[in-house]
């Protein structure tokens, strides 16, 4: 069964504990991180996706802390990323696709599928340049969700989106769920807590069940 598992955790920036000792065992569904603002939320997700390290503790993914195969099957979402302006919204998925190590023929059909689930479609031969905050988050989300990952690590996925389309990103989330481990921060954790398996809440350097 898939599993993901955090031990002890810590993270510190200069001399701000952020995280102080973070263990938690993640089982397939959705998990929602909710916590006060500057709690930490966006840090835990960067230490799951090993986009950064942490200062102690450990990571294991199916109940090995090597780095590779989590890293093959994650999908995520960051708050906030740059983005390849000069590339088309596709040619930045089939970047990605190709860096997944996904066949892109698959990845292409599959970026097409999501991008027009969540009303993205008609603009993903366009220049990442002309993109509003809005269309930058969909794409962020499409890209993570390639290769249907058994790990999705998404922070704050709804943000700037209308309602009606941040629904339609709940439902391809919620779907993924299924048989995936979904961690997410949003502000819609109410609405969408009645389909979580977790609730977390990231305070003074530690996780708690909510
Ligand atoms: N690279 C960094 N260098 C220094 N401090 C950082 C860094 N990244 C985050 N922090 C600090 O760590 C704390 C936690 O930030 P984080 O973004 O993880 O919180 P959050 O719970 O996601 O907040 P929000 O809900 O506002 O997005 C904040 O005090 C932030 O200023």
């Amino acid at each position: 069964m898939t599993s993901l598992e955090l031990s002890g955790l810590g993270k510190r920036y200069g001399l701000k504990t952020v995280l102080a000792d973070v263990s938690h065992v993640f089982t397939p569904g959705l998990t929602l991180l909710t916590g006060p603002s500057g709690a930490g939320k966006s840090t835990l997700l960067r230490l799951i996706a090993t986009a950064e390290k942490p200062g102690k503790g450990r990571i294991t993914w199916n109940g090995s802390p090597d780095r590779t195969p989590l890293r093959q099957t994650l999908g995520y979402a960051p708050q906030a990323v740059d983005l390849p302006e000069d590339l088309t919204a596709r040619e930045f998925a089939l970047h990605i696709a190709a860096l997944k190590g996904l066949d892109l023929a698959a990845a292409d059909a599959q970026f097409g599928a999501i991008t027009d689930a969540i009303g993205l479609h008609a603009d993903i031969n366009n220049r990442i340049a002309s993109f509003s905050g809005g269309m930058r988050r969909r794409l962020i989300f499409a890209q993570a969700m390639l290769g249907e990952p058994r790990l999705l690590a998404l922070d704050e996925p709804t943000a700037e989106l209308d309602g009606e389309t941040a629904r339609k990103l709940g439902t391809l989330i919620l779907e993924r769920a299924r048989d995936a481990i979904v961690i997410m921060t949003t502000h819609l954790a109410d609405e969408l807590a009645p389909h979580a398996v977790a609730m977390l809440r990231v305070e003074n350097g530690a996780l708690t069940a909510k």
